[in-house]
């Protein structure tokens, strides 16, 4: 759509007036300093004036399939231009930049068919290929020679990786893996792409060879002619069928008859297949063919933060704009954004959204430091990383699915129209809570490392640093409750302590009383998904205050003080939230609680008139939001109204529906 341009909403435009700080110091914060926002900028510009990101029918007007067949189009026209003009400006193959992530929304309001072919066929190859396979198919999936996806989950399975049906078995007398599916639930299902754009694939399978299955390893594999695109003699493959989202990222159903690939195919960074079908396992780590996983979730905590701004941004102008009830009688309707209640609905997405990007920005440099020491022949650190990125995978989708699901609340009825963006926003986030692990099951990992961590620091040994505070507790270190932010953080490590020793125990207790390892673990589930959860709280907490600190320690004293109302306002939230936690295992008292709400409430209000100029801070072209509700310039009835009159369904005064049936219906001729 061509955005129609209109004067900024007078409501809005004094809002900007009312700005205390300098947005632009805050989004060179979050682009990583003046130089990257400019890049970004550069690269926005360049997506915007090409002309891609232009679609004849809104996209929620189109078919499905019509969906696909533009999205197709939009991925491969987008992918010319990062080979071309755009890595001119990020520098060759830096494809890690935020600023690609960003403006390729520009282009697809659902998703691209390409997602996975960069989100997970390129970072498997990085990681999993020996050199030599490296050189072959690298550079072809970077040039997009070959466009591919991942496909791991089954029809039968998806979280119990070990449970996988589909087979690779070695056969010597011709170097070759014999792919396939041997029931009905073997078949591949959900993998991104898979449906109808790809023609590669990385396959994970059983491996067997000498009549011995040595577990889930990773082959590629090539399912259709790269000329034709058919599917290859042996290969099923095909579209699962319409979902809640995703509509245009054509996931697939695959399965194999006996296919034939060459030995070479199996990935064989970690573990290898000799010619002579001899299983060579990996020397250092047993789940290092896992790697891929991490990585995404590492990256869905950025897609968490940045879908919540998008969401959040939409929600703030809005109700900056919309008037509505009076707060008293005779006075003019007042924004609805003056509505404390709305207030709560809103700023803590904000703040939410700073938390998880600053996050997200520490566990990705957290990531490269594990893969570092990988390289360097050390896993000591991939426990530690594996614990955080599953559960602040976990709880930052989960989280901002329920934060953008209150952007829309907040909107009302016009939140809830697909032109306003926020249910493909939410669509989109709520998948990411169930994919790449869910939610649960990442937890229950986290959880796994927490009680190993108890019972270390017990041995007296030392724990790693995101779990020092275990170590304190053990040695009887008593919680004083401080309204500070150390002394929150401290409290909410001491929650964590205190669920996790809870947990232990029940385990202990259960194993006294009869019971196996694994039944006692099984029946403590409950509350060891609730500790690992209060333990990512933690994570949370304290980073965002650090990483505030540390960012803002050049800043100017304004934008100091609006971040940190931010820092505040969110403890002050999630105390607030917890309470019931607080007063069992911290010495918070009624009057802290007291004082806490009243802090919380004054914040609001402090809060309130930077509220518009927040959310433009997080710098989001009206061409990424796609939102009729929260362009830059709060010309929120204009767009609904257009983009009502642009409506198909508009096209004709009179359906053709009326003459068939209703008006047969309205004669009693039916
Ligand atoms: C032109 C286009 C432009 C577009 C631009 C876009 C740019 C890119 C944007 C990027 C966004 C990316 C989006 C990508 C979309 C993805 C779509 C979705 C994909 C998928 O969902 S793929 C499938 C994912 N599946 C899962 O995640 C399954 C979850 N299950 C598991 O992970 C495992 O089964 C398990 C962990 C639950 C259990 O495994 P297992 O039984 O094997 O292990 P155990 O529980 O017995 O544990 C044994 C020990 O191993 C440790 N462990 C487990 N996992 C790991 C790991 N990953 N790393 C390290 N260690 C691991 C356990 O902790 C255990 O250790 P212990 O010491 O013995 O306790
Ligand atoms: C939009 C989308 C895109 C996807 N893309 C891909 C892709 O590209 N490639 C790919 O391979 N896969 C993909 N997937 C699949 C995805 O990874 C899985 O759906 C996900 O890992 C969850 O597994 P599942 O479906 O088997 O759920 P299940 O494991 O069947 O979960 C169902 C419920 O059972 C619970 N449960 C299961 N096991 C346990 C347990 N041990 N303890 C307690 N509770 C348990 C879960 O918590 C959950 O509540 C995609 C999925 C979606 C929705």
């Amino acid at each position: 759509m061509v955005l129609k341009k209109y004067n900024i909403n007078p409501d809005l435009a004094l809002e900007r007036q009312k700005c205390t700080f300098d947005i632009e110091e805050i989004i060179n914060i979050f682009d990583g300093g003046k130089e990257k926002t400019s890049q970004r900028r550069k690269i926005e510009d360049v997506v915007l004036k090409s002309g891609l990101c232009h679609d004849d029918v809104p996209e929620e007007c189109m078919s499905l399939k019509e969906r696909y067949e533009n999205a197709v189009r939009k991925s491969c026209f987008f992918s010319k231009l990062m080979k071309t003009e755009l890595q001119e400006i990020t520098g060759i193959e830096d494809f890690e930049t935020p600023a690609i992530r960003r403006i390729a929304d520009a282009l697809f309001k659902d998703i691209s068919p390409f997602l996975l072919h960069l989100g997970m066929f390129v970072p498997t190859i990085i990681g999993q290929c020996t050199s030599e396979q490296l050189m072959i198919w690298l550079p072809k999936a970077l040039d997009l020679q070959i466009i591919g996806g991942y496909a791991q989950t089954e029809l039968g399975h998806g979280t119990f990786i070990r449970g996988l049906e589909t087979t690779a078995t070695y056969d010597a007398d011709t170097e070759e893996f014999v792919l396939h599916t041997p029931t009905l639930t073997a078949h591949k299902w959900w993998a991104g792409g898979l449906g109808k754009t790809i023609n590669h694939c990385i396959v994970v399978a059983q491996l067997y060879t000498k009549g011995v299955c040595y577990g889930t390893h990773l082959f590629m594999v090539q399912i259709r002619d790269l000329d034709t695109h058919m599917p290859l003699p042996g290969i099923k493959v095909g579209e699962i069928g319409p979902r809640m989202g995703f509509s245009s990222a054509d996931n697939g159903f695959l399965g194999f008859n006996n296919f034939r690939i060459p030995r070479n195919n199996m990935l064989m960074k970690h573990a290898q297949v000799q010619k002579d079908g001899t299983y060579v396992k990996p020397a250092r780590h047993g789940k290092l063919t896992y790697q891929t996983m991490v990585f995404v979730r590492v990256t869905l905590v950025n897609e968490a933060a940045f879908n919540l701004s998008k969401a959040v941004t939409i929600a703030v102008r809005y109700s900056a704009v919309r008037r509505q009830s009076e707060m008293r009688p005779n006075e003019p309707e007042p924004q609805i954004l003056d509505y404390p209640t709305q207030q709560h609905k809103l700023f803590i997405g904000i703040a939410t959204a700073h938390a998880f990007q600053l996050t997200a920005n520490w566990l990705w440099n957290t990531f490269k430091s594990v893969l570092s020491d990988m390289k360097k022949g050390d896993v000591g650190t991939l426990p530690e990383l594996h614990a955080l990125s599953s559960c602040l995978k976990a709880v930052c989708t989960s989280d901002a699915a329920l934060l953008i699901e209150q952007c829309r609340y907040a909107c009302g009825g016009h939140g809830y129209m697909l032109s306003s963006n926020l249910p493909y926003i939410y669509s989109f986030v709520a998948a990411t809570r169930t994919y790449e692990g869910d939610y649960t099951i990442l937890l229950l990992q986290t959880a796994r490392f927490l009680v190993k961590a108890w019972e270390q620091a017990e041995a007296g040994k030392t724990v790693t640093p995101t779990v020092s505070y275990i170590s304190r507790s053990l040695k009887g270190e008593k919680n004083s409750w401080r309204s500070t932010d150390e002394g929150i953080i401290k409290s909410f490590q001491a929650v964590a302590a205190g669920k996790i020793a809870l947990c232990v125990k029940s385990i202990r207790d259960r194993m006294k009383s009869g019971l196996d390892y694994e039944d006692a673990w099984l029946l403590t589930t409950v509350q060891l998904v609730d500790a690992a959860e209060a333990h990512c709280r933690s994570v949370i907490l304290e980073t965002y205050c650090n990483e505030v600190r540390r960012l803002t320690k050049s800043s100017s004293d304004n934008v100091k003080i609006v971040m940190h109302q931010l820092v505040t306002l969110y403890l002050s939230y999630w105390t607030l939230q917890r309470t019931g936690d607080l007063l069992r295992y911290s010495s918070i008292s009624e009057k802290d609680i007291d004082f806490m709400q009243r802090q919380y409430e004054e914040l609001l209000q402090h809060i309130r008139p930077n509220a518009v100029a927040l959310v433009d801070a997080f710098d989001l072209r009206d061409e990424i939001l796609h939102s009729s509700l929260g362009a830059y310039d709060g010309r929120v009835y204009e767009r609904l109204m257009e983009q009502a009159e642009n409506n198909p369904m508009n096209a004709e005064p009179v359906n053709q529906s009326f003459h068939k049936y209703i008006k047969p219906l309205l004669q009693g001729k039916l």
